[in-house]
């Protein structure tokens, strides 16, 4: 057997994943030089402060504050310290210098993604992103390479184990906003700075990773629709279990005609969206992740598992260590980027979906005629609707609205839907708009 010479690996960032990839790495060390067939030897992991406390027990010699000295010596770096910069130009760096690259980066990607895979391609270096979108489950490589024979339709998910663990405690313990992101913070899942998960940023990128591969067109991140869920209270989740829903934060992203030109485009959003309970996402508990995919030929696949965690998202790491290991014992070019198809990135009032609306109205004679006429101006059908005593919200100075209508819709193109709710509320006997939630999953 050739002896080949050991793969010189960097480990950027010694956090919540950088920590447990290092564990594992020297734990495993024997079974990965068998599954190589070449030794893989952690040269060190950069990180800001030497003395700060780490989620595992690592020989303190590992560690360095010089990271671009460590990114020199290396075959393979992976990165995994979050934000921008430096990480962007330490990537680059490690290209240019001849390595492949491992990033669990999803922010970087989805803003400097284009940058990044054409460096890669020009030197023909590896650039493996795992870990990037929903964490520990296996999503970018099937996007990638398994179903790369076929033509996806739509993929919708929950990609954001953060949120999903927030409105998973407001819908089954009755528990309050904050309280739940404390927890999650503390459980290692959200991002150093947890508005990027509860305003939906940390989706939005992952969105346009999954939209990119999946329509093999880059799909820009400002193209994205974000919607976060610092307006979902307890109120209207308790409104959503009663009509049968739970409120889940979803990544939405569809082939579909543009209503304007009848031309192929493709949409790409992340918003709170009302979602079945007897749908299997329904089920998705804690910080987990589940994607449905619909392709051509495959028809419907879902994939599910933790979207958060040191260990989870180093195991997504270490896979794609060791096939970035793999390719650089036997030699060969990297996977590039396939975005040739080119396609419109549709606004999202070009969509077609059902909604909820729940208004907090006037309880008087002839509210319900009036909602029901601003629906038909506007041509939306409604499909249900629902009076409830919502308990009274003392509004100073005049009678407090004492009843809630949630109006379902049928599909209605999401411009038209938008006309209604500002129209409602204009309306005297409307208090208030509660909430304007999406139902998808139908
Ligand atoms: N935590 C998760 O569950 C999870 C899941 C998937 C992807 N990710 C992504 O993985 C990356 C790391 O996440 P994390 O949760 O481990 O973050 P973290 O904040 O726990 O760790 C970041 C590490 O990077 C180091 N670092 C930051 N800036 C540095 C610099 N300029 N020079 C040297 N070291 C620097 C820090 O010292 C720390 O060791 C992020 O891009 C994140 O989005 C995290
Ligand atoms: N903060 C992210 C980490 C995983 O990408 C989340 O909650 O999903
Ligand atoms: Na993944």
């Amino acid at each position: 057997m050739i002896e080949y010479r050991n793969v010189r690996v960097a480990l950027l960032g010694g956090g919540t994943v950088g920590a447990q990839v290092a564990r594992l790495l020297l734990e495993h060390k024997e079974e990965f030089a068998s599954r190589v067939g070449a030794s893989l030897e952690l040269t060190g992991i950069a990180v800001r402060n030497l003395d700060a406390a780490r989620s595992a027990d690592l020989p303190k010699e590992l560690f360095t504050t010089d990271a671009e000295s460590l990114i020199l010596g290396a075959d393979i770096v992976i990165e995994v310290m979050g934000g921008l910069e430096p990480a962007r130009s330490y990537i680059l760096q490690a290209i240019n210098s001849g390595a492949d690259v491992v990033t669990a980066n999803k922010a970087l990607l989805a803003t400097h993604g284009t940058e990044l895979f054409e460096a890669a391609e020009r030197v023909g270096a590896q650039l493996y992103f795992e870990a990037a979108v929903a964490g520990a489950i296996p999503i970018i490589r099937p996007l990638r390479e398994s179903l790369a024979g076929d033509r996806v339709k739509r993929i919708m998910g929950i990609v954001n184990g953060t949120t999903n663990y927030i409105l998973d405690k407001m819908d089954t313990e009755g528990a309050s906003f904050d309280d739940a992101l404390a927890v999650a913070t503390e459980l290692g899942y959200a991002e150093a700075d947890p508005t990027a998960d509860v305003d939906a940023f940390d989706a939005a990128q992952k969105a346009s990773i999954l939209a990119s591969l999946a329509f093999h067109t880059t799909i820009p991140l400002e193209s994205v629709h974000r919607e976060g869920i610092r307006a979902i209270s307890g109120k209207t989740v308790e409104l959503a279990k009663k009509a049968g829903y739970v409120v889940k934060l979803l990544a939405v992203c569809e082939r579909l005609t543009d209503p304007a030109t009848g031309e192929e485009g493709v949409s790409a959003r992340v918003y709170p969206a009302l979602i079945s309970r007897e749908h299997p996402l329904a089920a998705v508990h804690k910080a987990n992740n589940a994607v449905f995919v619909e392709a051509e030929a495959a028809g419907s696949l879902m994939f599910y598992g933790a979207g958060a965690g040191g260990p989870e998202t180093a195991s997504a790491v270490l896979g794609d260590l060791v096939s970035a290991a793999r390719r650089h014992v036997i030699g060969g070019p990297g996977l590039g980027a396939s975005t040739h198809a080119n396609l419109p990135v549709l606004p999202i009032s070009a969509i077609t979906t059902r909604y909820h609306v729940t208004l907090l109205v006037f309880d008087r004679p002839g509210v319900l005629a009036s909602v029901a006429e601003e629906f038909a101006k506007h041509g939306v059908s409604v499909e249900l609707v629902e009076q409830g005593t919502f308990g009274s919200e003392a509004v100073s100075g005049e009678a407090a609205p004492t009843a809630t209508l949630v109006i379902g819709t049928h599909a209605a193109l999401e411009s038209d839907l938008a006309a209604t709710v500002s129209a409602l509320a204009q309306l005297d006997a409307v208090s208030s708009v509660v909430s304007v939630l999406r139902v998808e999953g139908a």
